[in-house]
C-alpha cells in the first residue's frame, strides 16, 4: 500500500482518552523499582513501574522516564543507572521516590552501597541490575532508556511487592525449608 493511503488508514483510528487509558493501564500488576545514578550530574532516584527486559544478547532492560520529572536531567547526564526491584518491606520507600521528596531525604531512608557503575544499590532490594544507558528513545512525554545489566546482586531470601490496582501487595516466594 503506498505510504499516503497507509497514513490515511492510520488516521481513521482515534486515540483513547487518557483517563481511560489510566484506568486501564491501573489493571496491569508489576513490579516495582526504585531507578538510581550518580555520576557528573549528580545523585537521583524515582521509583518506577515501567521496567522491562528486552533481550538477554546483551542483557538489556529497558526504564520510562517522563521527562517533566525533576530527576531526568540528572540521568540524561550520568548515563548510568541501577534498576533496584523492590521487596515486600518497601512499599514506604518506594512512595519516598515517587513523590515530591528532596533527593537527601528519599536517600537518608535506606542503606545503600555501589557496585560497578557507582549508581546507589538498595542493599536490601529483590534484585538489582547496574547498568549502562546504551540508547534512548523518546516517545510522547516519556524517555525510553534502554540499559545494559554490567553487575547483579540478588537477595535471595526476601519476598517479592507488586503494584496492582493502584495498590501495593506482597509476592510470596516458595522458600526451601
Ligand atoms: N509510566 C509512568 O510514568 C507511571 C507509571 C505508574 C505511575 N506513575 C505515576 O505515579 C502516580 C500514581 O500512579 P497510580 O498508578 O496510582 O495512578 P494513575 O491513575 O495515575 O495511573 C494508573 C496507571 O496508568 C499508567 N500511567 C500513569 N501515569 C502515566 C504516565 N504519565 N505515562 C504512562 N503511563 C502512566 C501506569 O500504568 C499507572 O499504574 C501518578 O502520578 C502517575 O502518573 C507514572
Ligand atoms: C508506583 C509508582 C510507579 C511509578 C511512578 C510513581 C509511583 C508511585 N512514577 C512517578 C515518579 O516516581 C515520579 O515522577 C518521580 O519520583 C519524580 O518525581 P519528582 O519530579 O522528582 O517530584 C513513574 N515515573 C516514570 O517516569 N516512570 C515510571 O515508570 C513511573 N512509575
Amino acid at each position: 500500500m503506498p505510504a499516503v493511503e497507509k497514513q490515511a488508514a492510520a488516521d481513521q483510528y482515534a486515540a483513547v482518552e487518557k483517563q481511560e487509558y489510566r484506568d486501564a493501564m491501573a489493571r496491569l500488576g508489576s513490579a516495582v523499582n526504585i531507578i538510581t545514578t550518580d555520576g557528573p550530574g549528580g545523585r537521583a532516584g524515582f521509583t518506577a513501574s515501567a521496567v522491562c527486559s528486552v533481550t538477554d544478547s546483551p542483557p538489556t532492560l529497558l526504564v520510562c522516564l517522563n521527562r517533566s520529572a525533576s530527576v531526568y536531567p540528572v540521568f540524561k547526564e550520568n548515563q548510568v543507572l541501577c534498576v533496584n526491584t523492590l521487596a515486600d518491606c518497601h512499599e514506604s520507600l518506594s512512595n519516598l521516590f515517587g513523590g515530591k521528596t528532596p533527593t537527601e531525604q528519599r536517600f537518608e531512608a535506606a542503606r545503600w552501597m555501589r557496585l560497578a557503575t557507582g549508581s546507589p544499590i538498595l542493599t536490601d532490594a529483590l534484585v538489582s541490575f547496574d547498568c549502562k544507558v546504551t540508547q534512548i528513545t523518546s516517545v510522547g512525554t516519556h524517555d525510553i532508556l534502554f540499559c545494559e545489566a554490567v553487575a547483579l546482586r540478588r537477595n535471595d531470601d526476601s519476598h517479592g511487592l507488586v503494584y496492582f490496582d493502584r495498590r501495593y501487595h506482597p509476592l510470596m516466594r516458595q522458600l526451601a525449608c
